[in-house]
């Protein structure tokens, strides 16, 4: 595949090989929050081959060492490790960053099938997948079992956060079957919140505290401009195609909306606001509490379950009297293992779970695959609403955001099929390709153009001035005259300036030579910060007109999706499925939103065409005027 190969070469320049021993992996404790849950996992699970990616905490040994890095591991004391490194040209490309994450072999995997392993690894982005027709996959990255939660964070969290700041909505995403490691990625060993950054803590406590750490920096560099930010958080799961507010556990089944404002939202769903890592790292903790009481009291396991943990993260700040708002979501997104629900011989509530699992998993499946499909020019539809997953995630799948998955396995040749499906998923999603705007409040931009305006119209009656009053407005000019783009102020003093009646002839005369020549280099430095003015009006038009048609392209986007549903409805109907009253009835609100979304649109056009009007009508009257000066 020589197009991944491509995409993956500026990475792979940065890696080098090096040697470690294996007895180097970091060690592991159980992660705190998964504990309950996972003994019941395994308490109802059969033999350990049935599942065998799941590990008990008792496979970790008392010094939280894992099966791999404890005495059983008879795996080569000399494996090849590869460097594993925070790149900052990792986000820059649009497609959906993907990094493999192996852990190591617990004991029950050992005890099973011994220290085989399924996958080699090759290099820093690829692996090999080793049962019957070996295939080889290339991704972003590849981490390793020695690979630590701190250097995981470094490549995958910090950026996010980064990219947050800036304004970029940021999703992450772990996958795989259970027990390959996602909720030790995401969450790991966090301790009740009390000790900062154990050694196995995962990347979300991380992402909080280096949120924050940003957030004091950008305030303490940015006191003049009067940055001021907020920081919300909520806490989802979705379970059997309910969503559930793990912030307050009575909400349940809550709905998602779409709104031409808000984008996609959950109705009802608590948002918190927070004012520091700890009170973000406490609402985790308690959301992560509520999910295995609701586990516990539906005799679940919260491995059945995905849940989305949501940073809100706003910023307000002035400059050159222009208010700016910025906004940003991060989505930290734990999904359900996996690995194939076995659905034969369930019922009831198990046969429901089973195929609602499936079904959000199969629908991101589904809308990866069309996703890849239309960036190769196939046109398709995305079936986002088809389950509450991918309609809630619909802006970080081909949509609004930088988005990283990692892709989580097990390396044990008892997990080879279920590895095999999560690098065969990996490797789709990697073509998929996301279109990240800052997203900053466009009213700012309007207060641009009419301040440009204002100082284009004083421009033009400074010019008016010295066409009209000619020599003896600059004469009596006394003030200080600034010059837009000049590092300072001319203090000029009249052509009469300071002249004592002392001064010879000869001195007068020099004087006048002195300021005839400055009026020259005042003119010259004016006809600059003119032509200099005018190109950024056009420049800030050009802008205007480029934001301009990216909200109608996100307009025509959402309208497209309401009759694309009007279309399904439609077939729904006519397969008796629902009523031609109910059909009619959305379809009404429908349009009312369309109209809603067209009159935004037309209402902005007519105001943006009004000030690039405006502004060009400046810059001709300025043009005159130069030539008449
Ligand atoms: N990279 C790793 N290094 C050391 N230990 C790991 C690593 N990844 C996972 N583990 C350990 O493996 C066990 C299973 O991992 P984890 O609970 O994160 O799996 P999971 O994919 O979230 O499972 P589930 O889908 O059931 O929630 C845990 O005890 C965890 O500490």
């Amino acid at each position: 595949m020589p197009f991944l190969l491509d995409t993956a070469s500026a990475i792979k320049r940065r890696f080098g090989f090096q040697d470690q021993s294996i007895s180097e992996s970091v060690p592991c404790t159980p992660d705190l929050l998964k504990s309950v849950s996972r003994d019941h996992h395994l308490a109802s699970t059969q033999p350990v081959v049935a599942t065998p990616a799941s590990r008990r905490i008792s496979d970790w040994d008392e010094d939280g060492h894992g099966g791999a890095t404890g005495s059983e591991v008879a795996a080569p004391r000399h494996a090849q490790s590869f460097e594993f490194s925070e790149d900052p040209s990792f986000w820059k490309d649009h497609n959906v960053q993907v990094i493999i994450r192996l852990r190591p072999l617990s004991s029950s995997e050992i005890s099973v099938q011994g220290h085989g392993k399924c996958v080699r690894q090759e290099t820093c982005q690829t692996i090999t997948w080793t049962g019957h027709l070996e295939s080889r996959f290339t991704f972003d990255l590849v981490a390793d079992e020695t690979v630590s939660q701190e250097k995981m964070f470094k490549v995958a969290g910090l950026p996010m956060v980064d990219n947050c700041m800036g304004g970029y909505n940021s999703c992450m995403f772990a996958y795989g079957q259970t027990g390959s490691g996602k909720t030790h990625t995401m969450l790991g060993d966090i301790e009740g919140g009390t000790r900062r950054h154990s050694v196995n803590c995962g990347i979300t406590p991380r992402v909080f505290e280096y949120l924050f750490s940003r957030i004091q920096k950008e305030k303490e560099a940015r006191k003049e401009e009067k940055i001021k930010f907020a920081c919300k958080c909520s806490f989802l799961e979705i379970y059997n195609e309910q969503i559930l507010d793990l912030l307050d556990p009575s909400s349940t089944n809550l709905q998602i909306r779409e709104d031409v404002k808000k984008g996609i939202y959950v109705e009802n769903l608590k948002e918190i606001e927070v004012a520091s890592a700890r009170d973000m790292l406490q609402q985790l903790i308690q959301g992560a509490a509520n999910r295995k009481v609701a586990a516990t009291n539906m005799n679940r396991a919260s491995s059945r379950s995905h849940s989305v943990f949501t940073c809100i993260i706003e910023s307000k700040w002035e400059s050159q009297g222009v208010t700016h708002h910025r906004f940003a979501r991060l989505n930290l997104v734990d999904l359900a293992g996996s690995e194939r629900q076995k659905s034969s011989g369930a019922e009831g509530e198990r046969l429901k779970e089973a195929t609602n699992i499936n079904k959000s998993l199969s629908t991101l499946g589904l809308v990866i695959m069309n996703l890849v499909s239309l960036s190769n020019g196939k046109s398709l539809h995305v079936p986002y609403r088809d389950s509450k997953l991918t309609f809630l995630l619909q802006d970080s799948l081909g949509g609004n955001s930088k988005t990283i998955i990692i892709a989580n396995i097990s390396p044990s040749l008892c997990c080879s099929l279920e590895t095999l499906s999560t690098l065969k998923f990996a490797q789709r999603a990697k073509f998929i390709k996301n279109n990240a705007i800052i997203n900053e409040d466009a009213s700012g931009d309007v207060i641009v153009m009419r301040m440009q305006i204002q100082q284009l119209k004083k421009e033009v009656s400074r010019l008016h001035s010295l066409v009209n009053g000619g020599a003896e407005s600059l004469d009596n000019d006394t003030s200080s005259l600034s010059f837009l783009g000049s590092p300072g102020q001319f203090k000029w003093e009249g052509l009469h300036g300071s002249s004592s009646p002392l001064m010879s002839e000869k001195r007068m005369s020099q004087k006048k030579d002195y300021e005839v020549a400055l009026i020259g280099a005042f003119r010259r430095e004016k006809d600059k910060d003119i032509g200099l003015k005018a190109l950024q009006a056009e420049n800030q038009a050009a802008m205007q007109l480029a934001k301009q048609r990216e909200d109608e392209i996100k307009s025509l986007k959402m309208i497209l999706r309401f009759r694309e549903a009007g279309v399904k409805r439609l077939e729904a109907v006519a397969a008796g499925k629902i009523s031609a009253e109910t059909h009619l009835l959305k379809e009404k609100e429908e349009h009312l939103k369309e109209i809603e979304v067209l009159r935004t649109q037309v209402d902005r056009s007519q105001e943006v065409t009004r000030f690039a009007t405006e502004n060009l009508r400046l810059k001709e009257e300025i043009r005159r005027l130069k030539i008449s000066y």
